[in-house]
């Protein structure tokens, strides 16, 4: 499934126009008729239906859908929000059909009107991608009326006024309980500011060609049959030295557990050896609770990982560290000169990342693959902004970091974003509110390492990391567990569920 601005929607269209030949008006019969459809799924025969018709091409879309419903016998009249003079091309040739079909249009009179309460499903088709700036009286007021007045709301394409794109975070917009989405979900319905306004959402497909698709834009959902697709099979005469040694670098006398959950998760998810790199008092605690890796002990000052050993990393095929090793000058000394020397792959995470903030030109710099995996705080960290500036404006602050610093960068969150150093981004929308708790990012980053040593290419191994972490915690919250109670451990245990789900 792939995520379009609303510029990279206008370009499919005209390609699908210009250079495939379909008619503008075979997509608009298309797109209403394949939003009708869904709406009578969630409909009751008996429910009386408005749909609101604004003076676009969404517009246009509700005269289909509601020459469709009509058609199938439902109750259902026209709330013309704009004036008659207004509807025009594609839209206006819609409306006539409609009208000749016995459908009735009552024109808006700037009054919140008795239709909207008196009808017990609302349409929105006022305004779709389209939308300039903060939407206009009187169809402000209108939209205020309906998100405290309607009964159920169902958004065509987008919920009106509701910007398609990121980056705008002022807007006046419909509440949706439903919005059936046009040929592609827009970025807006993934971030952490617009998503709730859709409600639930799905995609319905109109007839545009995915050479359309491919050509006009680079960012798309990573869903099952992607993971099915990449991830490579363990075949019969397999022996651990295929599956990759990994070194996880982490742990502290304050975190020690941090550490576990990589190790066990790394293991969990096919890792072929894995050693964990700490303190002696760290492999005292977690060597009888963790046998199945080995460890290597490095100096310590106070229970916290200094650079006074030598740490070699010859043998490993990829590295992990960030995880529970606190924040103390001695432990960054450590993590810079690793990130410095290492010929191999890296993924830094959690205290690892305040660690490279002042040496990211190092990370550019890299000859292997550098894989950074921040939350929303540690990426504000590094960019120096906010948070909220960031959410406001993810994909792109993803986009230019991965570029500029030559790294993967791996977004984490209600929903992640995976850029790639070429700017390619892919969104995992697996996993649920269970696991926003500590450890979970650890059981993450384990995931992404044994990944990443299983023949996959990184971009690859990174999005089949994010999906399985997510779907073992949907899993888990599916059978026995709930938000509350789910813990990181857990979701190490669900991988075995997920494994059997995608082979
Ligand atoms: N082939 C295709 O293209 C297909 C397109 N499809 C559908 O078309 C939709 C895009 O259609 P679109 O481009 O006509 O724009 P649309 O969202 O209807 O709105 C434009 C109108 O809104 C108005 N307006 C804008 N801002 C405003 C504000 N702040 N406050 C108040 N008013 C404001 C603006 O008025 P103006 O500012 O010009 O006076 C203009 O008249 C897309 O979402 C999908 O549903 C499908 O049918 C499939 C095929
Ligand atoms: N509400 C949520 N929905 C889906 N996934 C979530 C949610 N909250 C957290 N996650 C996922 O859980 C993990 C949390 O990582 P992180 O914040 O680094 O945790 P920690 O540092 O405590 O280990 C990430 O993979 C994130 O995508
Ligand atoms: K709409």
């Amino acid at each position: 499934m792939y995520i379009v601005t609303a510029k990279e929607m206008y370009d499919i269209d005209h390609f699908a126009m210009t250079e495939i030949g379909l008619d503008g008006k075979l997509l608009m019969e298309n797109a209403g008729r394949a939003v009708a459809d869904r709406v009578t799924a969630i409909v009751k025969d008996t429910d009386k239906i408005c749909v609101l018709a604004g003076s676009g091409n969404n517009g246009g879309d509700g005269f289909v859908i509601a020459r469709t419903l009509l058609d199938k016998g439902y109750a259902v009249q026209v709330l013309q929000v704009v004036a008659n003079d207004k509807i025009l091309g594609d839209a206006y040739y819609h409306k006539r059909l409609f009208e000749r079909c016995g459908g009735i249009i009552s024109l808006f009179d700037g009054k919140c009107t008795s239709m909207i309460t008196s009808n017990n499903v609302i349409i929105d088709a006022i305004i779709g991608i389209g939308s300039k700036g903060i939407l206009r009286e009187p169809l402000a007021s209108l939209v205020h009326y309906i998100n405290r007045e309607a009964k159920k709301v169902i958004s065509v394409d987008i919920p009106s006024g509701l910007p398609a794109d990121e980056g705008k975070g002022e807007f006046i917009s419909i509440q949706a309980d439903y919005t059936f989405v046009i040929g592609a979900p827009k970025v807006s319905a993934f971030l952490n500011h617009t998503s709730p306004y859709y409600g639930k959402w799905e995609p319905v497909s109109i007839g545009l060609p995915s050479r359309a698709f491919k050509t006009n834009t680079s960012r798309f959902v990573w869903g099952i049959d992607d993971v099915r697709n990449s991830l490579p099979d363990r075949k019969p005469d397999d022996h651990k030295g295929e599956h990759g040694k990994g070194l996880v670098i982490g742990g502290s006398k304050e975190m020690p557990g941090a550490l576990a959950m990589s190790l066990k998760a790394s293991l969990r998810a096919g890792a072929g050896l894995i050693t964990g790199a700490t303190t002696e008092g760290v492999i005292r605690m977690l060597s009888a609770n963790c046998i199945e890796a080995t460890y290597k002990e490095l100096s310590e000052t106070n229970g916290f990982l200094d650079n006074r050993t030598d740490v070699s990393l010859e043998g490993y095929h990829a590295v992990a560290i960030g995880m529970g090793m606190g924040r103390r000058t001695c432990t960054g000394d450590l993590v810079r000169s690793l990130v410095h020397t290492a010929e191999c792959p890296i993924v830094i995470d959690a205290d690892g990342l305040y660690h490279i903030k002042e040496d990211l030109l190092d990370i550019e710099n890299r000859r292997y693959p550098t894989v950074i995996t921040p939350h929303p705080g540690e990426m504000a960290m590094l960019l120096g902004i906010t948070v909220n500036e960031l959410l406001l404006e993810p994909f792109r602050y993803s986009r230019e970091f991965a570029i500029k610093n030559n790294s993967y960068v791996v977004l984490k969150g209600m929903i992640t974003i995976i850029t790639s150093p070429e700017g390619e981004q892919v969104v995992n929308m697996s996993g649920n509110p269970g696991l926003a708790k500590g450890g979970s990012g650890d059981v993450l980053t384990g995931i992404i390492l044994a990944m990443i040593m299983q023949g996959q290419t990184i971009f690859q191994a990174l999005c089949n990391a994010c999906y399985i972490h997510g779907r073992s915690a949907d899993e888990l919250i599916s059978e026995k567990h709930s938000y509350h109670d789910l813990l990181a451990s857990d979701v190490i245990d669900g991988l075995a569920k997920v494994f059997r789900i995608i082979s």
